[in-house]
């Protein structure tokens, strides 16, 4: 679904990606893991043209992307980030119906795949027309969800989408996006602090460190038969409650 050829990203002196060479397969969940600053996020904005490479190419679909092209592809891709990253003086509905209303959807258009989406997402349906502050932090990662699902997109790009939820809503959540994705069958990209979760998503972990890759592949893989000591040490660095008796 994309590749991406030696990309290199700066920041003036800071080096954002420093030679990513990388395949993501359709139909696959890809979890980007790594310390922080290693370039999850810039690598997620990226595949999304919310970047650009200094050096080095993405390709869709075997086409490079293409700033003339932005709109098209934007249409493709479903972006969801922390909290939902929702506009606070819309309710959840006119959230959601933002690009749809640009395509020229009708309203009640809109009201019909919003509801349909919430039954998906769990999301009562009397929450669409509640404002962002009105909402739990679950409630508005999931219409951020509905959102990006709005337009039935090939690829959902997730950053941090769960990482300011409490933990039994995340733990909920993990299982019912898991099983969503699944359904519909759509290539995601996650990126996650949370090495569990990262596993529990992911057919492929891409572990950066310094905008490059440490390595790749199978959860299973980077535990069992890490490439360096970097990937042992930060496959298992999370404390459990055992750890303080
Ligand atoms: N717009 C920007 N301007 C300047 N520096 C940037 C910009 N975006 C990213 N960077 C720098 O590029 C590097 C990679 O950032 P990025 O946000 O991709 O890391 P990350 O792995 O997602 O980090 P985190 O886990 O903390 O979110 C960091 O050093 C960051 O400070």
């Amino acid at each position: 679904m994309f590749e991406l050829h030696q990309v290199h990203r700066r920041f003036g002196a800071t080096v954002g990606l420093d030679g990513i060479d990388l395949r993501i397969a359709p139909g696959e969940t890809t979890a980007l893991i790594g310390p922080s600053g290693a370039g999850k996020s810039t690598l997620l904005r990226l595949l999304i043209g919310l970047e650009w490479p200094d050096a080095g190419e993405v390709r869709f679909e075997g086409m490079a992307l293409r700033r003339d092209a932005l709109l098209a592809h934007r249409r493709r891709i479903g972006y969801v980030i922390q909290e939902g990253g929702l506009f606070p003086h819309l309710d959840a509905i006119g959230n959601v119906g933002l690009l749809p209303r640009t395509l020229g959807w009708s309203s009640a258009r809109i009201t019909t795949r919003a509801s349909e989406l919430a039954a998906l997402c769990r999301l009562p349906d009397d929450a669409l027309r509640r404002y962002p502050a009105e909402l739990s932090g679950g409630q508005r990662q999931r219409v951020g969800l509905i959102r990006a699902l709005m337009l039935d997109p090939d690829v959902l790009l997730l950053d941090e989408p769960l990482g300011a939820l409490d933990p039994i809503v995340r733990f909920d959540l993990q299982a019912e996006m898991r099983a969503l994705f699944e359904r519909l069958g759509k290539t995601v990209v996650l990126v996650t602090h949370d090495v569990a979760e990262a596993a529990w998503f992911a057919d492929t972990i891409v572990l950066l460190r310094d905008g490059r890759i440490v390595q790749q592949g199978a959860p299973r893989t980077l535990l069992d038969a890490p490439a360096e000591p970097f990937v042992r040490a930060f496959m298992t660095a999370q404390r459990s409650v055992e750890d303080a008796a």
